[in-house]
């Protein structure tokens, strides 16, 4: 097993400091449970914030230092400041709200993003500073997004996963951040980004799709040369943990007397930190309606709700918790009695036994947050009920819902719709009540936080990140190989090669430093140089005619290889389908506005790039499909390019001009294509072995080499003038 770097913004300890004494323990939470044994076993270390230290002794931060060294921990101290502005300010005033849809909580103007950035950057640089050439780079959650982005940089080798704890929203939501584009580049310095479910996976891949135009396969993304991997990965919980416990004599006498204080009531729970995505004051709502409606349940109720403080100086934590107080003095004044209150609450952490008894005591356990990325609360109810009893209530909005299907399913929002799921519950048959807590049971211990931890670690390094390219090893290579040779051709693909894309096609004609590059570089000796397009050859005719290159237009189907000389048609091919096609692809330009057809001599293209990019993608591949059905006899064929479907002549595709070029040419000459979308694969394909071939861009490649973009082939193509 590789050694592990774990990396998150908490450590998995608390600091004890009673009077002179400060100890340091392991806390017991999940991903605390899970990691640990990995943790151990590899020998690895775990870099993060112990909390809060500032009222610590030097003499007692020294003493705490060395327990968390013998723990294998890394404390990264954060100041005050960083405390405020990292953690409380972007953290958790900015990306907590957005990730759980709640916009109207963000600030109208965020101010903390600098911090952001400064303490992922102290994160990425301490755990870089520990990495070891073999090590596996594990980092958590939304409070270091930038960390993959920045380890990638400084460790272009190094195995990174990331797991993100929380939902991730919808792409409409995402995309509202002004910092959208760096939070899901840092994500993609990753080799495997995991999520607690699918639908999470899927808003992530429409947020690149949008954000930075990157199309994703099922399970990865290309980017900057390199595969990202994306997954769906549930936690789970310490499942054996929480059932032992439940069973020990000393919960079992907890248990008995919270019975007692509750004779001839049944038992309503919910456990939570005090967090407003928690669904608390709906869900005390619920609890009021069902008194009111129902008067028979009347004192015969009761509702314990835990609620652990959290994030107590955050403003909206804080009314928060004002509105939840206010609501549970509320329902206790209606329907309180001199002897009894319906709502006995508890703003405070429980140690796990107490946690335990609830879970084992519960008649109906309410857990509906308004959105939840998992919510382990959920299972470890489930866990703790060996006596296959206890109803639960569950939040479609928690993803621990798309698990846990046999819970009673409720709508948080839907105050009405929780009265009578309680009630429901309240009356459910023991029969029903024990069929489904035996399910739930198996679920959450087949899956539990071990199998979590193996299924994640086992993806991560079963990804050969050593192939992987860094974005730019090419160019040095293709710089010095091109030097030294004695005759060489240079083969160019225009559009996203040598110039960036524009909005429309003719908006992207050469610029002055361009067709002077190409005219030095065309007049070095023992030196051709190639245009080898999909444009059509008036195009070329008009932008580049003048310089003294071979030009090649639709993807080889018309060529003019000497300056000056005339434009040669392929012989036998077809166009008589044209007509035939246009009706179908003017039929989508008119009902997807930003999209047209361009018409070229013998081939036809559907171009999509001003369409909103996912629509856009979905509308390609069914045009694409269209295509394919109504001519797959025909003698065309289907072509997708970037943001843009082309159909064209069978057999007419750019590797033919290197053949061509070649006969002219005869031995001896070292033959170098550059290209960057899927028609240029044909080119590299004609490339004889002992040539190069180039891809400028971030998409799967055939070419032996990898370039960023334009710049960078502009880079090369000028250092062959400095000799
Ligand atoms: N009063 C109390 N006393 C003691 N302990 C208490 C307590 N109330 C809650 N806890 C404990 O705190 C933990 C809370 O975990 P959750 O998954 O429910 O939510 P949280 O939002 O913290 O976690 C984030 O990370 C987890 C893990 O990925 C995701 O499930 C979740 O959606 C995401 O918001 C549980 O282990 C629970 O036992
Ligand atoms: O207490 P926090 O702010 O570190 O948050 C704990 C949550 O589990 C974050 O996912």
């Amino acid at each position: 097993m590789s050694r592990l770097l774990l990396v998150s913004n908490r450590l998995p300890v608390t600091v004890k400091a009673e009077k002179d004494q400060v100890s340091v323990v392991r806390s017991a939470g999940g991903l605390a449970t899970g990691l640990s044994g990995p943790h151990e076993r590899s020998g690895g270390l775990w870099i993060g914030w112990p909390g809060d230290v500032s009222r610590l002794s030097q003499a007692q931060r020294a003493k705490v230092d060395a327990q968390l060294a013998e723990l294998r921990c890394v404390p990264l101290y954060l100041s005050a400041s960083e405390v405020s502005r990292f953690y409380e300010g972007y953290s958790n005033r900015v990306l907590w709200p957005l990730c759980h849809y709640l916009l109207d909580r963000m600030p109208r103007q965020d101010r903390d993003w600098d911090a952001y950035s400064k303490v992922n950057e102290r994160f990425a640089e301490l755990a870089a500073s520990h990495y070891q050439p073999g090590d596996t780079i594990w980092v958590h959650d939304y409070q270091l997004m930038l960390v993959p982005g920045l380890l990638r940089k400084r460790l272009p080798e190094a195995r990174i996963g990331f797991f993100h704890h929380i939902p991730f929203p919808s792409s409409e939501i995402f995309r509202t951040l002004p910092h959208r584009e760096a939070l899901v580049r840092g994500l993609l310095g990753a080799d495997l980004v995991g999520f607690h479910t699918s639908s999470y996976v899927h808003h992530f891949s429409n947020t690149m799709l949008q954000v930075l135009g990157l199309e994703t396969e099922v399970d990865h993304v290309t980017h900057e040369g390199r595969t990202v991997r994306l997954g769906a990965f549930p936690m789970g919980i310490d499942a054996a943990a929480f059932e032992r416990l439940a069973q020990e004599q000393g919960t079992l006498d907890e248990v008995k007397v919270l019975r007692e204080r509750a004779t001839g009531q049944r038992l309503l729970v919910g456990v939570d930190r005090l967090d407003y995505t928690k669904g608390i004051p709906r869900r005390l709502l619920a609890v009021q309606r069902l008194l009111e409606r129902e008067p028979s349940w009347r004192g015969r109720l009761r509702f314990i709700q835990v609620a652990v403080p959290s994030r107590t100086q955050v403003e909206d934590y804080a009314a928060y918790r004002e509105e939840v107080d206010e609501l549970v003095g509320r329902i206790n004044g209606l329907y309180g009695t001199i002897h009894n209150v319906p709502v006995h609450y508890l703003y405070r952490s429980l140690n796990e036994r107490q946690l335990a008894a609830l879970y084992r005591g519960a008649d109906v356990m309410l857990v509906t947050p308004i959105r939840d990325g998992m919510n382990l609360v959920a299972k470890e109810f489930c866990a703790s009920r060996p006596d296959e009893d206890g109803v639960l209530l569950l939040s479609e909005f928690a993803g621990a819902s798309n698990e846990l299907c046999e819970a009673t399913v409720v709508n948080p929002y839907d105050v009405e719709g929780m009265t009578d799921a309680i009630l429901k519950a309240l009356e459910m048959p023991a029969a029903e009540r024990q069929r489904r807590m035996r399910a739930l049971r198996e679920r959450v211990k087949a899956h539990d936080v071990h199998w979590w931890v193996g299924r994640f670690l086992d993806t991560l390094q079963a990804i050969p990140v050593a192939t992987q390219q860094p974005e730019t090893a090419g160019a040095k290579d293709v710089m010095a190989r091109l030097k030294a040779a004695g005759r060489r051709v240079l083969l160019l693909d225009y559009d996203g090669t040598l110039v960036g894309y524009a909005a429309r096609p003719e908006l992207a004609s050469p610029d002055p430093e361009l067709k002077s590059l190409l005219a030095r570089v065309a007049a070095l000796p023992h030196t051709s140089v190639h245009i080898v397009s999909g444009r059509a050859k008036e195009t070329l005719e008009a932008w580049l005619g003048e310089l003294p290159v071979g030009l090649h237009g639709e993807h080889g189907l018309w060529s003019r290889p000497k300056p000056g000389g005339e434009w040669k048609m392929l012989e036998g091919v077809s166009t008589d389908w044209k007509a035939q096609a246009r009706p179908l692809l003017d039929s989508f330009t008119a009902r997807i506005p930003g999209s047209f057809v361009e018409e070229k001599t013998a081939s036809l293209a559907w171009h999509y790039r001003q369409v909103d990019a996912g629509y856009g993608a979905s509308q390609a591949r069914e045009l694409r499909l269209k295509l394919i059905e109504a001519f797959a006899q025909g003698p065309m064929e289907v072509l997708t390019g970037d943001k843009v479907v082309e159909v064209r002549p069978r057999g007419a595709h750019k590797g033919r001009v290197v053949t061509q070029v070649m006969e002219a040419l005869g031995p001896g000459v070292l033959v170098a294509a550059f290209g960057d979308d899927r028609t240029d694969e044909d080119l590299f394909g004609a490339v004889p072995e002992d040539g190069i071939s180039v891809h400028a861009g971030g998409r799967p490649t055939r070419a032996g080499y990898r370039v960023s973009g334009p710049d960078e082939v502009r880079q090369i193509l000028a250092s062959l003038l400095k000799g």
